[in-house]
């Protein structure tokens, strides 16, 4: 019916193809240009596949290497390839679609638990995509070496910082390591101060106090409310004023605020292409109508950035106008002891070994703190918010104990405002059973699934030997599933089991079996903050609401930091009429 020819870019056509007399109506150009967009994506898609299988050859080739040539493999139980994986599965994914992101980390505690009983082996290999080795430690002794007793030989992979780097910056505090991490370190320690974070307590209370009022002033009280979108939004203001100042309220703090929610709830989708786009070259991408979603995701980076930086300029300017005025500097958040840690030009001549922070170096530890520091605990907070939900009993004993001190406190407490915020989060920070629902929500929620790192030098963990170059894996979610720890009900949510009437379940316990901030010189440094932050707002909403899971409702976990995806709750305003 047709003949011809036609260029491959369907609106540059050459020569007509359609001949007189067809039996369609449509015109002309329209054919060539659905001909020839066709034969464009045909040779797109080639192209695509070509690229992607010489990548997943070089990948294999590479991994083959490292499986056959590093010692360390040969002597370490291998946890052998899945029955039900077809090969062609199994040499593109390995073990990822149990151990990695792809699934959810109720599964992931499932999977490392259940090869650990197999094997007969706190460590044993696992291949993650492309076959790539991994070496999975999973008993709190086997992490205890890489946290603690040799964590300088450990360090975090290529591929993980990278993904970090482009959210980060390459400067911050999370990248570092070695000398510089602990000259970082030992500047930053001081702003997670006990005595430093109560006088965040104002900040707290007022971030608790706007989402209960939000949620008993809804037009509609019988709707089920989003929780996790409702805590994003309150970590974010919480680490938006305690780090930064900045008010969220305002239209920039709004567009800040959905850049950061997309970024950190990316659906499955989006991840498998962040995966199969970082095999081609950026060029490419950009021309792939399919990479709309990465340039989003790249935009959202862009602009957290830009922001992050503006708000370091500003403050540094205002900062070095009083110093040159000879005025007194403040210190009034998170930002300000960063800024006042790398102008201290006279000291740093005299001695170089004394801290300070670069321009670049405080702009990536501003990114970390926002991305450590609000996604985590908004994390913490919806799970708990959760298991509260169904577990009743549990949610009305948490409540009589904040009651009684919310009584206690309204009588004895200072008559100043501010005073009075900071002295309460002081008390709420002595609540045992408030402190044990934490716990064991973090415990079987952990916000960061498992943490990841390289050896520099050969080592040996628990008696296996480790090469230069492994990759080794701590699975804190299975770690904190696991019934050798935690008993036969491993899997339930008992806060009791942290109280001090049950201690003697807590001697047989591992003092490092529950891991959700690390320990050692590389623990979160915002342990306080985060617990302090939770616990406040906890006390602001469950004073003055309780919550019900949405009937019907089925709340799964999902990406890097384990969001609980469609918690929908009920929310009956305690002081009803
Ligand atoms: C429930 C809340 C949180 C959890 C579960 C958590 C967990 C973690 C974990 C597991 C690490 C180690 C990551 C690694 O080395 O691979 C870490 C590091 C870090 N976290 Fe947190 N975090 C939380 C909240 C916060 C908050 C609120 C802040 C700050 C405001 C913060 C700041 C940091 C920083 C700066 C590091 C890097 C420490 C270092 O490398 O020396 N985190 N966090």
């Amino acid at each position: 019916m047709w003949q011809g020819e036609f260029t491959w870019a369907g609106g540059l056509l050459t020569r007509s193809i359609w001949q007189k007399g067809s039996t369609f109506a449509l015109p002309r150009d329209i054919w060539s240009i659905l001909f020839g967009t066709l034969w464009f994506l045909g040779w797109l898609l080639l192209f695509i596949w070509i690229l992607a299988t010489t990548s997943a050859v070089q990948n294999w080739l590479v991994y083959g290497y490292r499986w056959l040539f590093t010692p360390c493999y040969k002597k370490i139980p291998f946890v052998g390839k899945p029955h039900e994986l077809s090969w062609w599965r199994y040499l593109f994914y390995g073990h990822s679609s149990y151990a990695a992101v792809m699934a959810s980390p109720i599964e992931i505690a499932r999977w490392f638990l259940q090869s650990k009983s197999t094997l007969h082996s706190d460590i044993f290999s696992y291949c993650f995509m492309f076959l790539a080795p991994r070496i999975a430690l999973v008993s709190p002794e086997a992490a205890k070496h890489v946290m603690v007793k040799n964590v300088r030989n450990y360090v975090k992979p290529p591929m993980v910082r990278q993904g970090l780097s482009n959210l980060l910056g390459n400067k911050g505090i999370l990248l570092a390591e070695g000398e510089d991490h602990a000259r970082q370190r030992r500047i930053i320690l001081p702003a997670f101060h006990f005595d430093a974070l109560v006088h965040l307590g104002p900040i707290f209370r007022a971030q608790g106090r706007q989402v209960v009022q939000r949620w008993l002033n809804r037009s509609k009280p019988e709707e089920p409310i989003d929780v996790h979108l409702d805590m994003t939004q309150v970590t974010m203001n919480v680490i938006a004023l305690a780090a930064f100042g900045y008010d969220p309220n305002t239209d920039s703090g709004q567009e800040l605020y959905r850049a950061y929610r997309d970024i950190f709830t990316q659906r499955p989708p989006s991840r498998m292409l962040s995966m199969l786009f970082s095999l081609l070259p950026n060029g490419l991408l950009r021309n792939i109508p399919l990479s709309r979603l990465m340039r989003r995701q790249q935009s959202n980076v862009r602009l957290v950035k830009k922001k992050v930086t503006e708000m370091v300029q500003k403050r540094r300017e205002e900062y070095e106008a009083l110093w040159k005025e000879g005025k007194p500097t403040s210190h009034r958040d998170l930002l300000d002891m960063l800024v006042a840690a790398r102008d201290y030009p006279e000291l740093e001549k005299k001695s170089s070994n004394l801290p300070y922070l670069t321009d670049e170096e405080i702009t990536s530890q501003a990114l970390t703190f926002m991305a450590a520091g609000q996604v985590t605990t908004a994390v913490l907070l919806s799970w708990t918010l959760f298991e509260l939900s169904i577990h009743p009993k549990v949610q009305e004993k948490l409540r009589k104990e904040l009651q009684t001190l919310a009584a206690i406190n309204s009588e004895t407490s200072s008559s100043v405002p501010l005073q009075r915020d900071a002295e309460l989060v002081q008390q709420l920070d002595k609540l045992e059973y408030l402190d044990a629902v934490l716990h064991e929500s973090l415990r079987l929620h952990p916000p960061v699934l498992f943490i990841t790192r390289q050896a520099v030098q050969d080592d040996e963990i628990v008696g296996y030997p480790i090469s230069r170059g492994a990759i080794v894996n701590i699975p804190i979610v299975a770690l904190h599933r696991d019934p050798e720890q935690w008993g036969s009900d491993a899997e339930s949510f008992r806060p009791e089991r942290f109280l001090s009437s049950e201690n003697h379940n807590a001697m047989q316990r591992h003092p490092m079996a529950w891991l959700p901030f690390l320990y050692g010189t590389r623990a979160c440094t915002g342990q306080r903050f985060a617990m302090l932050e939770a616990k406040t707002i906890l006390f602001e909403l469950l004073t003055k609401v309780s919550v019900q899971l949405q009937p019907g409702c089925e709340v799964k976990g999902h990406g890097m930091v384990s969001v609980p995806r469609d918690v929908r709750l009920q929310v009956v305003d305690l002081y009803q009429e």
